[in-house]
């Protein structure tokens, strides 16, 4: 694989993002954990995008929660980059279905991550008291905002990728959330953007 020059990750991290990349492939014979229609992209589409959500806010020393990771995207690739920049410091993927978070869990002791899967619906977890929420293809805005109140630990910061029409879903979700935006063009798709959100309070 001759990807790394895309990706801003050391050759270490490349290597377990690799191994994920195996073992999704693999995995989504059996568990629809991405559509079919994307495994030739998987680098571009999935991981590059997860990776740049990563990128996208700094600092992030405390729990990073992300809700609805599906086959782990973007939280198993957060996970892997923590791993080798922010060792010890615990990621939290909360994710509803059951095998799915089978996945998650067999990824994590597969990389040896710190990784904690949580396989409850988001709106029932124990508040997790996280500094970062993530969630991507999960709802709209204005839905995700409940999950970050939830979740968040005061000060913390929810990073939300939105396609298009995320203006859209912004000015909706001022109907029912007070919150500071900070918006980050996204490297992947120039219409879609990652939403960096603190100061949630509802209206
Ligand atoms: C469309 S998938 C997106 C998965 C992944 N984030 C991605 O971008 O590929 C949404 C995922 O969220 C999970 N999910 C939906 N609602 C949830 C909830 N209320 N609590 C926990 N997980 C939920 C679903 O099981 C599914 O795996």
């Amino acid at each position: 694989m001759s990807e790394t020059y895309k990706l801003d990750v050391s050759r270490e991290t490349f290597d377990d993002l690799e191994r994920y990349v195996t073992l999704l492939k693999k995995w989504t014979k059996r568990i629809n954990l991405i559509s079919a229609a994307t495994i030739p992209v998987i680098w571009d589409r999935h991981v590059r995008d997860s990776v740049q959500v990563y990128r996208s806010i700094s600092g992030s020393e405390g729990i990073w929660l992300d809700v609805g990771s599906g086959g782990g995207l973007p939280g198993i690739v957060l996970a892997t980059i923590r791993k080798h920049e922010a060792p010890g410091v615990k990621t939290v993927l909360i994710e509803s279905d059951l095998r799915k978070a089978t996945f998650l869990r067999a990824v994590s002791r597969e990389l040896d991550l710190k990784a904690e899967v949580i396989s409850e619906r988001i709106e029932v977890a124990d508040p997790v008291g996280a500094s970062v929420i993530s969630a991507r293809a999960l709802g709209p805005l204005e839905a995700l905002l409940g999950f970050a109140e939830r979740h968040l630990a005061p000060g913390g910061h929810a990073v939300f990728p939105k396609g298009e029409t995320w203006q859209k879903e912004v000015d909706n979700a001022r109907k029912t959330w007070r919150f500071d935006l900070d918006v980050v063009q996204s490297e992947t798709d120039k219409k879609a953007a990652i939403l960096i959100i603190g100061g949630i309070a509802r209206v």
